[in-house]
């Protein structure tokens, strides 16, 4: 039996397939209660990772565990964790109604479960029409229906942003922090582009060639952003020169003939050129983002301000956490909440 914590451990888990080394050593945990994003660049191992947890693929080692299970122990694993995976398919002359009434059949809930789900996604209307004519966005509303099915503890969802208008998202986002918090539910989501799900999740795990690069709450990454000012002198050289002098050290001029400075303040730097004697036409408060801090942290390609982003770092489990959719009448998500 498993242990009904609604937690995910990966711990050591790899997959090679070939001589191509999907997923390497990686281990994280996901707890009840909060979104977590698991983030990295296409072919990064993502999905790999997730089939691995789910079940459809078998670890070359390590393992991954829903409820302190590995997927095949769970019983009745829809009742445990539901999941939407990429390119998954529908029986396309098969009414959406009915697509969900064969998935009920299969697992033992009530038909009516199927009109409920409907509803909640917000394809009430769409119920009768044949799921081959769905735009994108209403296949993951439809398969969304189908995890939920089972009522899971956990939800596991791939790329699920594709697709999905801009209402979609909010209405996704919504859902998910309710489904999370509300009802201490364990929430992955996975996405190749941090700024899609970056309004979805609180935790997130970040992987890259299959290997960890971060792992903790989102709010602790944002935290460790830093605004750099880019400063247009009339003399470069003598700007850097001067900003050293008195202390500053994060100071690198830019190909177009601009100085970069982390640290400091507009006030300071302008204050220390006009005691330098040196006229400056303009200066620019450039806040970094999250998604070239995710960058960063992925390729180890961001060129930035001097002493931006601070290193990349391994992050431990956050405080608390035990270590170890246009095709017809178009759409749109906004059903009630439950
Ligand atoms: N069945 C397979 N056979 C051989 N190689 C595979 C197989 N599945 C995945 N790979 C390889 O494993 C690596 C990781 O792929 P995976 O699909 O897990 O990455 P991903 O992070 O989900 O990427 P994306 O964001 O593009 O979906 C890639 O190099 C991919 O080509």
């Amino acid at each position: 039996m498993h242990d009904g914590s609604g937690r995910i451990v990966v711990q050591n888990l790899s997959k090679q397939f070939g001589a191509v080394n999907a997923v390497q050593n990686l281990s994280f945990t996901v707890e009840p209660g909060s979104v977590t994003g698991f983030l990295g660049p296409n072919g990064a191992g993502k999905t790999t990772t997730l089939r691995m947890l789910l079940g459809l693929v078998t670890p070359t080692s390590g393992s991954a565990t829903i409820n302190g299970r590995p997927h095949a122990q769970l019983g009745n694993p829809a009742r445990v964790v539901g999941s939407v995976l990429e390119n998954e398919g529908f029986h396309p002359s098969r009414t959406a109604r009915n697509h969900l009434r064969v998935y009920a059949a299969a697992i033992g809930v009530p038909d009516r479960r199927a009109d409920e789900l409907l509803g909640l996604v917000g394809l009430g209307s769409a119920a009768d029409r044949k799921a081959g004519g769905f735009s994108l966005g209403m296949r993951q509303r439809l398969a969304l229906a189908t995890a939920l099915l089972g009522d899971p503890q956990v939800l596991v969802l791939d790329e699920p942003t594709n697709g999905l208008d801009p209402e979609g998202i909010l209405w996704l986002r919504n859902f998910l922090r309710s489904y999370a918090r509300e009802q201490r539910r364990t929430v992955l989501v996975s996405s190749h582009l941090l700024n899609e799900v970056e309004q979805l999740i609180d935790q997130v795990v970040i992987i890259s060639q299959g290997v960890t690069r971060y792992y903790g709450p989102l709010e602790q990454l944002r935290k460790g952003q830093q605004s750099r000012v880019l400063v247009q002198p009339a003399d470069p050289g003598a700007l850097v020169k001067a900003l050293q002098e008195n202390g500053i050290q994060q100071v690198s001029p830019t190909p177009d003939g601009r100085v970069a400075v982390a640290g400091s303040s507009v006030q300071q730097i302008g204050d220390l050129a006009a005691k330098a004697g040196i006229a400056v036409y303009g200066m620019q408060e450039e806040h970094a983002d999250l998604e070239r801090m995710f960058f960063q942290l992925t390729q180890g390609q961001y060129a930035g301000a001097p002493g931006f982003p601070p290193q990349p770092q391994y992050q431990g489990p956050p405080p608390g956490y035990p270590q170890q959719y246009q095709q017809g009448q178009q759409q749109h998500w906004g059903g009630p909440q439950r």
